[in-house]
C-alpha cells in the first residue's frame, strides 16, 4: 500500500513542470493550489456521496480519485507523504500510552 503511494508520489513529482498538454498532473500543477484543493474538495464529497448510498464500486473508484488529487496537494505544498505516515505513527504511539496507561490503572 505504501509502496503504491510512494510510487504515485515519484510520478507526481515527475511532472512538475511538464508539459500540461500531455499530462493532466502537469496541468493541475500548472492550474495552481486552488485549482487542486478543489478538486480534493470534490472528491472528497463524491467519496462521501458514495459512502452514503452504500455504492461500494462508486466508493472504491472515488476514493481513489481523492488520494490522488490529495497526494498532488501534498506535493504542490513541498509534503513528503513520509511526514504524513510519521504523523500516523505518532498518533498510533499515543493511543498505545494511554492504552497502556489504562491497564496500568486497573
Ligand atoms: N491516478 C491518477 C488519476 N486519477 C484520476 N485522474 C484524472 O483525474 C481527472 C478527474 O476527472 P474529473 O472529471 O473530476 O476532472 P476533469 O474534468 O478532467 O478536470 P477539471 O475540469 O475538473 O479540472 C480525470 O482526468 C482522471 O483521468 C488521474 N490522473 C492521473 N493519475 C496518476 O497520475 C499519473 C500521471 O498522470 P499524467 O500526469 O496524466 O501523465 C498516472 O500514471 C496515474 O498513475
Amino acid at each position: 500500500m505504501t509502496e503504491t503511494l510512494a510510487r504515485l508520489e515519484a510520478t507526481i513529482a515527475a511532472r512538475r513542470g511538464g508539459d500540461p498538454d500531455a499530462s493532466y498532473v502537469a496541468r493541475l500543477f500548472a492550474k495552481g493550489t486552488p485549482k487542486i484543493a478543489q478538486k480534493v474538495g470534490e472528491e472528497a464529497v463524491e467519496a462521501v456521496i458514495a459512502a452514503v448510498a452504500g455504492d461500494r464500486t462508486d466508493l472504491v473508484g472515488e476514493a481513489a480519485d481523492l488520494l490522488f488529487h490529495l497526494t498532488v496537494l501534498l506535493a504542490d505544498a513541498d509534503i513528503p507523504i513520509a511526514e504524513v505516515m510519521t504523523e500516523l505513527d505518532r498518533r498510533e504511539g499515543l493511543s498505545g500510552l494511554a492504552e497502556k496507561a489504562a491497564r496500568t490503572e486497573d
